[in-house]
């Protein structure tokens, strides 16, 4: 299947000789959620404003939908949504008449059927009569999200859409943008809350100083990249660590009652089990266990401060 975004050998400096993105290969499949991570700075915002047609690139090729951004402009922008992390809302026009305007900027006639539809899936039916300015800051950020909607666009780019939202609001956004991917809609979203990735994204990719440093399914990152933790209450203090456990990775906590194992997500539970054995074996005794997962939050911060 032809990927709905295919970024090839793609740089950007900017007029001040700055290199933003440097030599950037990127596939996005048609249906998926796509999460773009990346510390401030790290070019997320170049690289899907260039693949909007907002910034001009300097090297390389970008598809959007099947369209050449460059040679077939209108087309690719007609088949992207964007909703950017300014809200730009300060409004006197009505949720209906914004939304239906967006829509004809892209040369689309007019299909009260779908703004009807975009309104209701987002729950601002209720409010199409009201101002842009009298809504909420979280019925501001569904207005932008219809507005990207408008015209039907076959991807869509969400930067940051949930900062500064609250948890319920978050919560809503997520079903809503599930939603929309089941209606076939591709979605790329930027976002400091990883935990945001975590939820939502089947595929991650990590920028770091302007260059792609990894591109993986998200459960697969998790499992390659991602540690196990488990941890032992003990019965009675341990002053020092046992010779026959010097050789694993374990450590002993300051105050000698817990002992942490820490293995990879991947390997098999051989090591836990010997663990185990050998603690019997030594007549350690522990009242307690848990094991813990590590989050994207940690692989993240591992992958951008190597
Ligand atoms: N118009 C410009 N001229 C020169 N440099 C720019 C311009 N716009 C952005 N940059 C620089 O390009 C780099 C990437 O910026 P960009 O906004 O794409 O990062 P980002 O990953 O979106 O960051 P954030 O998470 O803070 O939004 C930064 O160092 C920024 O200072």
């Amino acid at each position: 299947m032809q990927p709905d975004i295919s970024v090839k050998h793609l740089s950007k400096v900017y007029g001040d000789g700055f290199q933003a993105l440097k030599d950037i290969n990127l596939e996005i499949n048609r249906g998926e959620i796509f999460a773009l991570l990346g510390p401030n700075g790290a070019g997320k915002t170049t690289l899907i404003s260039i693949i909007c047609g907002i910034v001009n690139l300097s090297q390389g090729t970008v598809e959007a939908a099947g369209h050449d951004i460059v040679k077939d402009y209108r087309k690719a922008r007609q088949s992207i949504g964007l909703v950017p992390q300014e809200l730009n809302t300060d409004s006197f026009e009505t949720v209906w008449d914004a939304v239906s305007f967006s829509r004809g900027l892209f040369g689309k006639a007019p299909k009260p059927a779908h703004i009807e539809k975009v309104l209701k899936d987002l729950s601002l039916w209720d409010k199409r009569n009201n101002r842009i300015m009298s809504l909420s800051g979280g019925m501001k950020r569904r207005v932008m999200i219809a507005k990207a909607l408008s015209h039907e666009p076959q991807i869509l780019f969400l930067d940051e859409p949930t900062a500064g939202v609250d948890v319920e609001l978050r919560r809503d956004m997520w079903d809503m943008v599930r939603k929309l991917r089941e209606n076939g809609v591709t979605i790329i979203l930027t976002t400091h809350y990883i935990e945001e990735a975590e939820e939502m994204a089947d595929r991650i990719g990590v920028i770091r100083q302007g260059e792609i440093i990894l591109v993986e399914d998200k459960s697969q990152l998790m499992s390659k990249l991602g540690k196990k933790e488990l941890r032992l209450q003990l019965q009675s203090k341990l002053n020092r660590m046992p010779g026959q456990l010097t050789l694993e990775p374990i450590e002993l906590s300051d105050d000698g009652y817990e002992l942490i194992y820490t293995f990879d997500s991947q390997q098999e539970q051989a090591g836990v089990a010997r663990l185990l054995r050998t603690l019997g074996d030594l007549g350690i005794e522990y009242r307690d266990l848990q094991t813990r997962e590590s989050s994207l939050e940690e692989i993240f911060v591992g992958l951008v401060h190597e």
